[in-house]
């Protein structure tokens, strides 16, 4: 089973490190919410993760040649660009490239992966629609689907549920919280502390590119992290529907 070990993990823009000495060891199972506030370095510290940008330290998928990489991890950016005007089942079909040798087309078990993809994220009236004439939510769905056809054990995904309705955030964090239980590792940026202690098993706390927490959510929310991190006070509470989270006063 495939997790990743990020151990020293270290970006330095210019002479500021960005991300200081992230050492990590996370799971299959772990639905993993990275949580922190603008600028903490949760972009930086997935790329670097995944090898996309230099570092000092390790990451175990970073080490892994660029054809299994692809394979292992499917990476979901915070910038949701469609370049070309394709289907959104061809888009979504993409995301079988790293399963074809060179000139292969795909076959039925790539064809059964990309319908599994839509049908996870209600896209099956979108098939012949065009990409790149949809809503920005309806976007990120198409995206998100793109990367579930990868059928990677990893994914990373950066703020996959900003721009998205209510109902499709709470729906898309219950279903990388579906994929984590079925033995994959997801690992999400996310601003809704909400969503996050609802869905996610584990929350990595980053503030000023260093990881001050690493546990179970409501551990990770404690008082004094919300406080000092965040700079509020908010309301975190059990309840019968589950935990809720709301933000009451900034308190610096
Ligand atoms: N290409 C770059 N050159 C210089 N500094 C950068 C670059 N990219 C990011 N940074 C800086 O690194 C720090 C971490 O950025 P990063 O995007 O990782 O934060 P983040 O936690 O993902 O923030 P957000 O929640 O706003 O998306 C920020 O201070 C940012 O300004």
């Amino acid at each position: 089973m495939t997790g990743l070990e990020l151990s020293h993990l270290t970006v330095r823009r210019g002479a500021c490190p960005v991300v200081d000495d992230v050492t990590a060891r996370l799971s299959p199972g772990d639905c993993v919410g990275l949580v922190g506030p603008n600028g903490a370095g949760k972009t930086t510290l997935m790329r670097a993760a995944l090898g996309l940008l230099p570092h000092k330290g390790t990451s175990s998928l970073a080490r892994l040649p660029a054809p299994e990489r692809a394979r292992t991890a499917a990476w979901l950016p915070q910038t949701r660009e469609i370049a070309w005007p394709v289907s959104v089942e061809t888009l979504v079909a993409l995301g079988r490239t790293p399963h074809l040798g060179p000139g292969q087309r795909p076959g039925p078990a790539d064809r059964a992966a990309v319908d599994a993809a839509m049908a996870r994220l209600e896209l099956g009236g979108f098939a012949t629609r065009c990409a790149t004439e949809l809503s920005g939510g309806e976007q990120a769905r198409v995206l998100i689907a793109r990367a579930l056809a990868q059928e990677a054990p990893v994914l990373m995904a950066d703020e996959p549920i900003a721009g998205l309705d209510p109902a499709h955030q709470f729906t898309t964090m219950a279903l990388f919280a579906r994929l984590a239980a079925e033995g994959r590792l997801v690992m999400v940026s996310l601003h809704d502390l909400g969503l996050a202690v609802r869905f996610c098993t584990r929350l990595l706390l980053m503030h000023r590119g260093r990881l001050v927490a690493d546990g179970p959510p409501r551990a990770v929310l404690s008082e004094a992290n919300l406080a000092e991190v965040f700079g509020l006070r908010a309301y975190l509470a059990e309840t019968p529907d589950g935990p809720v989270f709301q933000p009451l006063e900034v308190v610096r």
